[in-house]
């Protein structure tokens, strides 16, 4: 393993708080600690230790771990320091290490070493990272699964069957003269690589399922200007988040509110009122207005009751929920609409939860299996499909061979494993070709 300078961080959330943990990695992590904190304590075992300066000031009492490498996160010799979370011990302490020639780490350095040093994979890292932002119960579910190495077991299954499906095909290229090669197993190669890109498939819409739990479902206020649609956000946000004035055209940027509805994330996005206008500020904001309807899995389409304005946005794909807003100003019965509202009054606010609510648990029902929700693993692995159609598809054995590579290598990057070299081991084991 190859030697990196010894890097510390704060690892606990911003102080002052109960406890803060300072984290060390790297080679000198061990003859530092043992320079603050005197003899280190059996590895993983924590130990209530004197924390001084070289010159013996006393900074802290807390607990130290160590944990040497490999079998810690890094997979380098690590040290936790469980201080007392006063921002003035944490600097102190910070002041020694630097002192000492250790350097702050830098954002996920931690865990890059963790990948460079083959603790985790590209799967498992997105997944921490995941697991770190959750918001949602639903979000930190999908993130565990990533960062348990489920998933990256699944992908790691498939890449082998590519590669002794190419191990096949190529000793079939290789040795097609000798007599102990099986005589034709490339139908049974074929029989599984069409099953692989069945998987693939299932695994794409899997994944591309996973953005709404992910980045959230979004639901697009959207309607005539004046119609109440910041009023509204403001309303489901519980506080003044978006200009609210008797003006039409007073929102122009995109505004989004993130509400946690039975463990989704669901974004709210406040819009620009939909109409044709000479003024050029307004003109961008309706602009955006549209792009928004075009990406929302809801739309809200707010029409004040008392206006005759109409929802005359057809060609949108996501579902509409008529909403008739400023109910408090009609007492005559309204109709025409899924549901009324006044922002106002606070009337059919809950009613109106409870129907996006139900959006996402429909929606959520429709979905067989959920993946990461990442637009880099769906790009590769419609990569990868389309080199199994180019194997699939293809007359010459070779070339055939060859995208059989080019989809294994696809697949590799989803992990950031990209192994040549397990071809011969394979070969080997399928084959006893030195006889
Ligand atoms: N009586 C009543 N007035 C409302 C209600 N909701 C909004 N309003 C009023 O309607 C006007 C427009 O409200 P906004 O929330 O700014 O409407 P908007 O759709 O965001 O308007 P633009 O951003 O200009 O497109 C304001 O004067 C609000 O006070 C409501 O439920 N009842
Ligand atoms: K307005
Ligand atoms: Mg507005």
């Amino acid at each position: 393993m190859q030697l990196k300078p010894t890097i510390f961080a704060l690892s606990s959330g911003a102080t002052p708080s109960g406890v803060a943990v300072l984290r060390l990695s790297g080679p000198d992590s061990f003859s530092v600690a043992e320079t603050l904190s005197g003899h280190l304590p059996t590895p993983r075992m924590a130990a209530l230790k004197s924390i001084r300066t070289r010159n013996g000031d006393l900074l802290d009492r807390g607990l130290v771990l160590c944990f040497p490498g490999p079998a810690s996160f890094t997979g380098e010799d690590c040290i936790e320091f469980h201080l007392h979370g006063g921002r003035a011990v944490v600097d102190a302490v910070s002041r020694e290490l630097l002192d000492l020639g250790i350097r702050p780490a830098e954002a996920g350095e931690f865990t890059k070493r963790a990948f460079e040093n083959g603790k985790l994979d590209l799967v498992e890292v997105e997944g921490l990272g995941d697991l770190i932002s959750a918001e949602t119960e639903m979000q930190r579910r999908l993130a565990i699964e990533h960062t348990s190495g489920g998933l990256s077991a699944v992908y790691a299954g498939w890449a082998d069957r590519l590669t002794r499906a190419r191990a096949l095909i190529e000793a079939e290229l290789d040795f097609a003269d000798e007599e102990d090669i099986p005589g034709s197993v490339s139908d049974q190669v074929w029989d599984d690589v069409e099953r692989l890109k069945a998987d693939i498939k299932t695994q794409l819409e899997a994944t591309q399922h996973g953005a709404f739990v992910r980045n959230g479902f979004r639901v697009v206020i959207s309607g005539p200007p004046n119609a109440g649609k910041s009023s509204l956000l403001n309303a489901l946000a519980k506080r003044d988040v978006a200009i609210v004035t008797e003006i039409a055209g007073t929102t122009r940027d995109i505004l989004e509110v993130d509400l946690n509805l039975e463990g989704f994330l669901v974004r709210l996005v406040d819009t620009a009122g939909l109409r044709e206008t000479e003024d050029i500020v307004e003109q961008e904001g309706v602009r955006r207005a549209r792009s928004a309807i075009e990406t929302a899995d809801l739309i809200l389409a707010l029409i004040p009751i008392d206006s005759d304005a109409e929802w005359n946005q057809t060609s949108v794909a996501a579902p509409v929920l008529k909403v008739g807003t400023k109910a408090d100003l009609l007492t005559a019965p309204s109709i025409g609409y899924d549901l009324v509202i006044s922002s106002k009054d606070g009337s059919g606010i809950s009613a109106l939860i409870d129907a996006i609510t139900s959006e996402v648990r429909k929606r959520w029902n429709g979905i067989a299996a959920i993946g990461p929700g990442r637009l880099r693993h769906v790009q590769h692995l419609k990569h990868t499909s389309f080199f199994l159609e180019e194997a699939l598809s293809g007359t010459q054995l070779d070339l055939r061979a060859e995208s059989l590579r080019l989809a294994g290598e696809c697949l590799g990057r989803i992990t950031g494993r990209v192994d040549p070299d397990d071809m011969l081991g394979v070969i080997f084991s399928e084959f006893c070709i030195g006889k």
